[in-house]
């Protein structure tokens, strides 16, 4: 099981799903059956796109739930003549906890390379948001065996100038490429050696102290079937979900870290 002193975090990517009327209906059943008063098993974050925020916002506010919420991307930029951008300062005003950092996806449609993922981690510190940055490898370079090489060096790339104060709360996302949303899902094995890694790297980077406060998780295909497995690793911490966490049954189990209950 992942270290005691690192809360599990599950962490819901909707990806480009859900208006803001779709994400009420989301966010209420989510919150229906986590209502539980025992329930404390993760912390539960949505990361609904930037239109649904202020919806969500309001009704976690108002019915004091016990899940939190974050963007998918943030600036680089705190303003200016950037269309169609969003600030941190802006995702901060919307009580925003988390942003998202370089997910693959952003990194192959939108060309974000290592130093733009960096200005991203930054302003999201800068803001008091919690950067979850994503890192993982692609097909090519899976098969080549470079995985760990190739996502310790964007690892690096991406914590330029950044704080060991700050390398404490952030959160990192292995997200092998190969394994999103294609259903080919890592092994547990897989996940713990790069997430290993990572965590070996950041105390290389920082202290072994800071490491043992980073938080370290998987995502690619992560489903209510699969995620004991990758969560009885020694490294990882939780997990970032797609496609599973657009299911509000399925999300919820995941919460539940796929134990019955
Ligand atoms: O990209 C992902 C989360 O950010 C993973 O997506 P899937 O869970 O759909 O594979």
């Amino acid at each position: 099981m992942a270290n005691a002193q690192r809360k599990p975090l599950i962490a819901g990517n909707w990806k480009l799903n859900n208006n803001h009327l779709e994400s009420i209906a989301l966010v209420q059943k989510l919150a229906f059956a986590l209502n539980d008063a025992d329930f404390d098993a993760a912390e539960i974050v949505v990361l609904p796109p930037f239109t649904s925020l202020r919806t969500v916002q309001t009704l976690v506010d108002g019915d004091k739930l016990r899940i939190g919420y974050g963007a998918q991307d943030i600036s680089q930029h705190d303003k200016g003549a950037y269309t169609g951008e969003v600030s941190g300062a802006m995702l901060a005003k919307l009580g925003c906890s988390y942003a998202l950092a370089g997910h693959s996806e952003r990194r192959e449609y939108h060309h974000e390379d290592d130093a733009i993922v960096n200005a991203k981690v930054k302003a999201a510190f800068a803001n008091d948001i919690t950067p979850i940055l994503c890192l993982g490898e692609g097909l090519e370079v899976r098969k080549a065996g470079n995985q760990v090489a190739h996502t310790l060096a964007q690892l690096e790339g991406a914590l330029k100038d950044v704080t060991a104060e700050q390398a404490a709360r952030l959160v990192i996302a292995y997200e092998p490429v190969w394994a999103i949303g294609t259903g080919e899902v890592a092994t547990p094995d897989d996940a713990q050696e790069v997430c290993a890694a990572l965590r070996q790297r950041i105390g290389e980077l920082y202290t072994p102290e800071v490491s043992r406060e980073t938080r370290v998780l998987y995502g690619g295909s992560v489903k209510a079937d699969n995620i004991a497995g990758i969560m009885a690793k020694a490294d990882v911490d939780g997990a970032l979900v797609g496609g599973a966490s657009l299911k509000p049954d399925e999300f919820v189990k995941l919460a539940r870290l796929g134990e019955e209950k």
